[in-house]
């Protein structure tokens, strides 16, 4: 099966607990790579060149390819080192156009009206909302095409997921975002693109509309009316 991601848009994957959402997701930026016994199979093609060739640089690779995780990952350093770490890796930036860069990606994780004025304090201290946006800006920093998230707002309540959220629609018009989420009104709320897994398997994939009003298999068509998982 082909399975082509554009370059701009939400795509959801759902499925029930333990179908495989996130053991797909993993492959897209080859984060099994460290795990023993995964065999990945098949081909993953990035602007055409394959990412599990051996000529694929993997640091550029993560860069181009970022992944957002279920709980805030925000490192214990103030807010602006946090969105700094990246674009510091293995070069030297002039701090002219770090804080530009710094400023760049919180507006785009719609958190910059919230700390410009304390971006100098310690990540740690935002609420849970906020450190996930930080997560979100740190690696929108290194100018990725793909944001890859698993579960982002499922650690958060539900005021602070709806501001997450809204970061995320904010973004679909200029990134790639893959989103892995339980929470079907999530997806029907913020992707265009939904992908239906159950047993470790995709069983469809489409129009989210489509998905959930008119798919075309039965597995799909039980799954989302709620009889089972
Ligand atoms: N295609 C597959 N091949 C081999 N193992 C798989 C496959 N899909 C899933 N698994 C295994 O099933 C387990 C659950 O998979 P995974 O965590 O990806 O599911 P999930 O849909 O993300 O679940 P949850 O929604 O609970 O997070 C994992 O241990 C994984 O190794």
């Amino acid at each position: 099966m082909i399975w082509i991601f554009y370059s701009h848009g939400i795509t959801a994957l759902i499925g029930p607990s333990g179908s495989g959402k996130t053991t797909y997701l993993r492959t897209l930026n080859r984060m099994h790579d460290m795990t023993a016994n995964v065999k990945v199979e098949g081909e993953f093609l990035f602007h055409g060149k394959d990412i599990y060739s051996d000529s694929f640089d993997l640091v550029d690779l993560r860069k181009r390819i970022g992944m957002v995780f279920q709980q805030p990952t925000p490192f214990p350093f103030s807010i602006y080192e946090n969105v700094a770490f990246g674009l510091r890796l293995g070069k030297k930036v002039p701090k002219r156009v770090l804080d530009q860069e710094v400023e760049t990606a919180l507006r785009q994780a719609g958190l910059w009206d919230e700390v410009k004025d304390r971006l100098n304090t310690n990540a740690l201290g935002l609420s849970g909302g906020q450190q996930q946006r930080v997560s979100i800006a740190r690696v929108l920093a290194t100018k990725p095409d793909i944001l890859l998230l698993d579960e982002p707002t499922s650690a958060l309540d539900p005021i602070s997921s709806r501001v997450v959220e809204n970061s995320l629609l904010n973004l679909r018009d200029r990134y790639c975002l893959i989103i892995v989420t339980h929470n079907m009104q999530q997806a029907a709320r913020i992707s265009q693109r939904t992908a239906f897994f159950n047993e470790g398997r995709l069983v469809e994939i489409g129009k989210t509309r489509d998905i959930f009003l008119n798919p075309v298999e039965k597995e799909t068509q039980d799954y989302v009316s709620g009889r089972f998982g």
